[in-house]
């Protein structure tokens, strides 16, 4: 039998390899191993964080390196299934409807263990459901329906409440681009750890980690997005494992956490995570295609296929369990390239026998064999059986395999037989108080305006341009007769109302949506709430949204003509910024509410367009009906307008003849726009400032509501 389980790791030319990998990683400081640094006759003080010349425990222990409760996770009958659109239409197409909607299911009623102080993989081709088992376990999952019990220690923990003790690292995790991966890992460090952590300790902390996975080349880089270049892939994934575990998590979930690394670089993360159970943490990790180094560093693996398992135990007795099925794994074979090859594969292969045989005779013959088998058992079952591929069958098989195995009924031993110590307070994760989350937003959102000069230098050169257009568009005005003026300065007043608060509401919209991703992201992982979000948002946003309006005012203001008194001027300015900062809220609003940018762009407009046609300059509202005329009431553009309008012609008309057919005074101008019943000035900017902070007050309802309801108690 050509079975040799871990064989190639007993090759003297691998071991070889493998050592001269371990000193390496050894030569770099191993903060979570203090102990086992100075047994080996290093004094654990002067150990140096490699490119780094602080010393870097300082005699004192790593906090990572201190041992945690331990945590053993249990899921029993968990199933996790979406409708499927697809057969549902199908299903109604067919006059079947009494069915009702047609499941698709992902995670078909799985049962294990997660055991403190192991890293298990969880491995299985593309759309298998690794990624849905750790989103169902670590309470990401947002749609579809989901059965089960998630367990710790014994207590339930099904859903969102197992986030209070554990860490997750997504597949494709947001980061805020402008900020660099020692700033991004200090925000976690500030937002996530205990007051009674010093200043000191938590930079120590933050040392540790980058050190620790090997971050120090990029650690003042930005971190960048699409459009602007920052650190590379496999360097953010590396900065997002650096803030969970700064955090100190005993259990640790992690998607696809060496997807994008180069291979040394993937097994030193993957060395760490294995460290970090040496303390008596529960790692879990996806990961696609290991190589063979990797793969010892597993102690658990749990195999799926289509939702199910093949396998779930010991990571190297998987290869005993697997030969004894037929499928032994050939020696010098990396086991998760044999798996994903040879046991897992739902498709054949053209030629694949030709290349088999070439490489291994041995093996061409043995799965030969298993696939003549397959068939003849297909040949041979029931009718349902008769069109599935011999991918089908084999994965058939090895489902009701592992269902009958001794393996399985070692787990659900494990299962029945586990820890129910219960989880001890002192493990909880704790947050920032909400005054240290609205500082760090605060100084963070300041930050990041001033290092993204574009959009402000944009919006300061729009506010010029549109002011030089505007008065050279209108220019003296009060050059002309009554009428003229009239229509000249009531069509700047409102171009300068619309502007404002168009241009205000469109250029939230696309930044707000880009912010929004950050902001879940970094709510979900618990680093702040809503409310200093929101108001940190909202205080920095607020200078540049009023600064801006007065300055476009300001230069169109007296090349047009406008009612000359400084105060005249402030007042209309504020309208105008009034109108812009209410654009600000109904954009966060608008952009809250709807998840796609393509629905977001569709959807304004159709809101904006009433507010625009009914705010009393393009229809003469004595002769709008009333249902539609009480619109106007709700349009910031309305009362600005108005307002501005009551403020111009609150004098006479310059260069009036009054001894000519037109009256002089001002209030014929509003009587000639139709503006008779409007309320007064002072009362339009009451109102304008009213349906700002409704505007304001709706946002972040909102935005509490749809946090509260996707990521309860995150
Ligand atoms: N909310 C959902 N609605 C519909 N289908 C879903 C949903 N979530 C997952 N699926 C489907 O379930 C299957 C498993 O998805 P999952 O992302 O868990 O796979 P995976 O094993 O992690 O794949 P990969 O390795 O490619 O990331 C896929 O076919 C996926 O399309």
């Amino acid at each position: 039998m050509d079975y040799t389980g871990f064989g190639i790791y007993s090759e003297p030319q691998a071991l070889r390899t493998s050592e001269v990998r371990e000193e390496i990683l050894r030569s770099s400081v191993d903060p979570i191993q203090p102990a086992r640094a100075s047994q080996r006759g290093g004094n654990h003080s002067q150990i140096r964080i490699r490119g780094s010349n602080k010393a870097s425990n300082n005699g004192r222990p790593s906090k990572l390196s201190e041992k945690v409760q331990s945590l053993e996770l249990v899921f029993r009958n968990l199933t996790f299934s979406v409708v499927d659109k697809k057969e549902t239409k199908r299903r109604k197409k067919a006059k079947k409807s009494g069915d009702g909607p047609a499941k698709k299911v992902i995670l078909n009623n799985l049962d294990g263990i997660f055991r403190a102080g192991r890293l298990t993989a969880i491995m299985g081709p593309s759309g298998a459901g690794k990624t849905s088992l750790l989103d169902a376990i670590a309470g990401n999952l947002l749609g579809g329906q989901i059965t089960g019990q998630v367990l710790v220690n014994g207590e339930d923990y099904t859903g969102k409440k197992i986030k209070e003790i554990s860490g997750f690292v997504f597949q494709d995790d947001v980061l805020l681009a402008t900020m660099t991966v020692k700033e991004a890992i200090e925000q976690s460090a500030l937002l996530r750890l205990p007051k009674s952590v010093s200043r000191e300790e938590r930079e120590k902390r933050v040392e540790d980690l980058i050190a620790l996975l090997n971050l120090q080349k990029c650690r003042n880089t930005r971190i960048g997005s699409s459009t602007k270049k920052g650190v590379s892939g496999g360097e953010r994934k590396r900065t997002c494992t650096a803030m969970e575990l700064i955090a100190n998590p005993p259990m640790l979930f992690l998607d696809e956490p060496t997807s994008g690394l180069d291979t040394f670089t993937a097994y030193t993360v993957m060395k760490s995570l294995s460290r970090l159970t040496k303390r008596g943490r529960t790692v879990i990790a996806t990961i696609h295609q290991p190589n063979s180094d990797i793969f010892h560093l597993f102690d658990d693996l749990l195999l799926l296929s289509g939702g199910n398992i093949i396998y779930y135990g010991e990571a190297k007795k998987s290869m005993d369990y697997f030969s004894r099925l037929g499928y032994p794994c050939p020696r010098y074979s990396n086991p998760a390239d044999f798996y994903f090859m040879e046991v897992l594969r739902e498709f054949e292969v053209e030629g694949l026998n030709e290349v088999r045989r070439e490489l291994n005779p041995s093996l061409a013959n043995r799965m030969e064999e298993r696939e003549r088998a397959l068939t003849e058992a297909r040949e041979n079952a029931s009718e349902a059986s008769k069109g599935k591929s011999i991918g089908n069958m084999r994965i058939r098989e090895l489902r009701a395999a592992w269902e009958a195995s001794e393996e399985r009924a070692g787990m659900m031993g494990a299962i029945e037989n586990g820890n129910k110590d219960g989880v001890a307070v002192g493990t909880l994760r704790t947050r920032a108080s909400s005054w240290t989350q609205f500082t760090y937003l605060l100084r963070r959102a300041s930050k990041n305006a001033l290092r993204d000069p574009l959009l402000i230098s944009v919006q300061a050169f729009k506010a010029v341009f549109l002011g030089v257009l505007v008065g050279l568009v209108y220019l003296d005005s009060n050059q002309y007769n009554v009428y003229v003026q009239i229509r000249n300065k009531s069509g700047a007043i409102f171009f300068l109302a619309l502007n404002s608060f168009f241009s205000s509401v469109f250029s939230v919209l696309t930044v707000f949506y880009v912010e929004k991703q950050v902001f879940f992201r970094e709510y979900k992982a618990g680093y702040y709430t809503t409310t200093p979000y929101f108001l940190s948002k909202f205080l920095v946003e607020l200078p540049y949204s009023f600064l801006f309006p007065y300055l476009m005012v300001l230069i169109a203001y007296y090349m047009v003509g406008l009612n000359p008194p400084f105060s005249s001027y402030l007042m209309m300015a504020t309208f105008v910024a009034v109108s812009s900062i209410a654009g600000i809220s109904l954009g966060v609003l608008i952009a809250s509410i709807f998840d796609q940018l393509e629905v977001i762009l569709a959807v304004t407009p159709i809101i904006l367009l009433p507010l625009l046609l009914l705010s009393g300059i393009f229809v003469n509202s004595q002769t709008l009906p009333d249902f539609l005329n009480w619109i106007k009431y709700l349009s910031p553009v309305y009362y600005a307008t108005v307002g501005m309008l009551q403020v111009e012609f609150s004098r006479d008309f310059p260069n009036c003849d009054p001894a000519g057919n037109v009256p002089c005074n001002g209030q014929f101008g509003l009587e000639n726009l139709g503006l008779v019943d409007v309320l007064p000035m002072g009362v339009n900017l009451i109102l304008n400032i009213t349906l700002w902070v409704v505007l304001t007050i709706a946002a972040y309802v909102v935005l509490l509501l749809i946090t509260r309801r996707r990521y309860r108690s995150a």
